[in-house]
């Protein structure tokens, strides 16, 4: 049986409490059958996590973007999975590509932030992705494995783990890759994961993201082994992430 469909907004550091009002519309239209048989999860920036649960009242969840390794201690600015969880989060992306740009997150660094996630509760949506160069040069699917690899955290089931396939050179570009490629790149995730966590590799959520929209989500999202997306400019507007999820109503 093919995994409950996943439809998760990344709002990346967008978002001041004005924004909330989105938020509001899109867990309405969630819960007049919006998103049909989809889960729907918001991520906002930290700053807002604690009012998104309430705002959401359990109609979406609510995710963080990052997450440090441990759990307390002398790490100025940064989150642990705990806290998130305290304030009613169930979800936190990790490894986004922007972070492993930004801040110089490694694999093993992404792995310890899930490992993270799973210890305090949240369930981890891991990226990966490969860039414009990686694809070029043809190396896509050593890219991908080599992040599987070193990013995934052990004991993942599909309760508890999603990943989300983003090719770097689609976030916000307007590009996306053909649906073949597609195809091609969550099939060898697939395999990866069942050769990894044996049955439950079957039921792990693996999302497209980069650039998906109300206009290309319909043929996006029914590829085979594409369980959902991470959207990230169209989730800031309730009609456009809504024109999403409504590929599952
Ligand atoms: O990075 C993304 C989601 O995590 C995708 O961003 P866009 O949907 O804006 O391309």
């Amino acid at each position: 049986m093919a995994p409950k469909p996943l439809v998760a907004g990344n709002w990346k550091m967008n978002g001041r409490r004005a924004e909330l009002a989105e938020l509001q519309a899109i867990c309405e239209g969630v819960s007049k059958g919006a998103a049909g048989s989809a889960e729907v999860v918001v991520c906002p920036p930290a700053t807002l996590i604690g009012e998104a649960v309430k705002a959401a009242a359990k109609t979406v969840g609510i995710g963080g973007q990052d997450c440090h390794a441990g759990k307390d201690g002398a790490h100025t600015g940064d989150i642990s999975a705990e806290m998130l969880a305290d304030l009613g989060a169930s979800y936190v992306i990790v490894g986004h590509s922007e972070r492993r740009a930004d801040h110089g997150e490694t694999s093993e660094a992404v792995r310890a932030k899930a490992e993270a996630a799973l210890r305090g509760g949240l369930k981890p949506i891991v990226c990966i992705g490969e860039t414009r160069e990686e694809r070029d040069a043809g190396r896509t699917l050593d890219v991908v494995e080599n992040q599987l690899a070193g990013s995934l955290p052990d004991g993942a089931t599909g309760g508890n783990l999603v990943i989300a396939y983003e090719p770097v050179w689609a976030i916000g570009t307007g590009l996306t890759p053909t649906v073949t490629d597609v195809a091609e790149v969550h099939a060898f995730i697939r395999e990866a994961l069942t050769a990894r966590f044996g049955a439950e590799g079957a039921k792990i959520r693996v999302l497209y993201g980069g650039s998906v929209k109300p206009a290309n989500a319909g043929e996006l999202l029914k590829v085979a082994n594409v369980d959902g997306a991470l959207v990230g400019g169209a989730s800031l507007k309730a009609s456009d992430f809504l024109g999403i999820a409504k590929v599952y109503a």
